[in-house]
């Protein structure tokens, strides 16, 4: 097994590579859609290059009466605030080349967290950027649904894991659904 930072570097040329010459739209299935009830507050993110684009999935929830919040971090050390976000609204540039939204909007914990991510296993393990940002969402709020958002190909057999890591619900990616969002 590859150890993180080769498998990170590995997984962002794979990724971009599927994005140049595949890519496609992911689209929520089913299961998720139940999810997406009047009130519920869903998380999704401004894609930063090949990262899979969630918009379909969050103007999906939209329509459905969600609030939408996005991610925002002052720094690569700082943790993620929620902030709700009107799909169409100016974003701002942050740290890390992210699109972030304003922090003079409301913040908000999420219900169901569209998670990025560099690599999922078939346990549903996830691989992240490094800096530890969903790790710690994910222990802060242990209630909420955890959703990755991924090419097909980011999908890989066995991932190493760390004490902190925890697993997602399900993953939804432009071929198929994983876990609880499984069709
Ligand atoms: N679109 C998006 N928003 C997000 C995340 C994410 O992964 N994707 N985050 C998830 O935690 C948080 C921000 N954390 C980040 C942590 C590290 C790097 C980072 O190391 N970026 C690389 C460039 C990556 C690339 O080229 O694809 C860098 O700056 O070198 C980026 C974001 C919250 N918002
Ligand atoms: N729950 C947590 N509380 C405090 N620190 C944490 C927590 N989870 C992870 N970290 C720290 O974050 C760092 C990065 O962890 P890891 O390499 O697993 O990130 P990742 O899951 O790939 O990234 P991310 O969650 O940002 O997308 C580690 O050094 C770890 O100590």
């Amino acid at each position: 097994m590859d150890d993180k930072r080769t498998l990170r570097a590995r997984m962002r040329s794979l990724r971009d590579e599927f994005a140049m010459t595949i890519g496609g739209v992911i689209e929520p299935p089913p299961a998720l859609l139940d999810r997406f009830v009047p009130g519920a507050t869903v998380s999704s993110y401004m894609p930063v290059g090949s990262e899979a684009d969630p918009s379909a999935i969050a103007f999906a929830a939209a329509e459905r009466g969600c609030r939408i919040v996005l991610p925002h971090v002052a720094s690569r050390e700082s943790p993620v605030a929620f902030h709700v976000w009107n799909p169409g609204e100016p974003l701002i540039a942050g740290p890390l080349g992210l699109q972030q939204p304003s922090t003079d909007s409301v913040e908000a914990e999420p219900d169901v967290i569209l998670t990025p991510l560099l690599a999922f296993d078939a346990a549903l393990n996830r691989l992240g950027q490094g800096a530890g940002h969903y790790d710690r969402v994910f222990e802060r709020l242990p209630g909420a649904w955890r959703i990755g958002v991924a090419w097909s190909v980011q999908r890989v057999q066995l991932l190493v894991t760390d004490s902190w890591d925890v697993p997602l619900h399900g993953v939804v990616t432009e071929a198929m659904a994983y876990g609880e969002v499984a069709a």
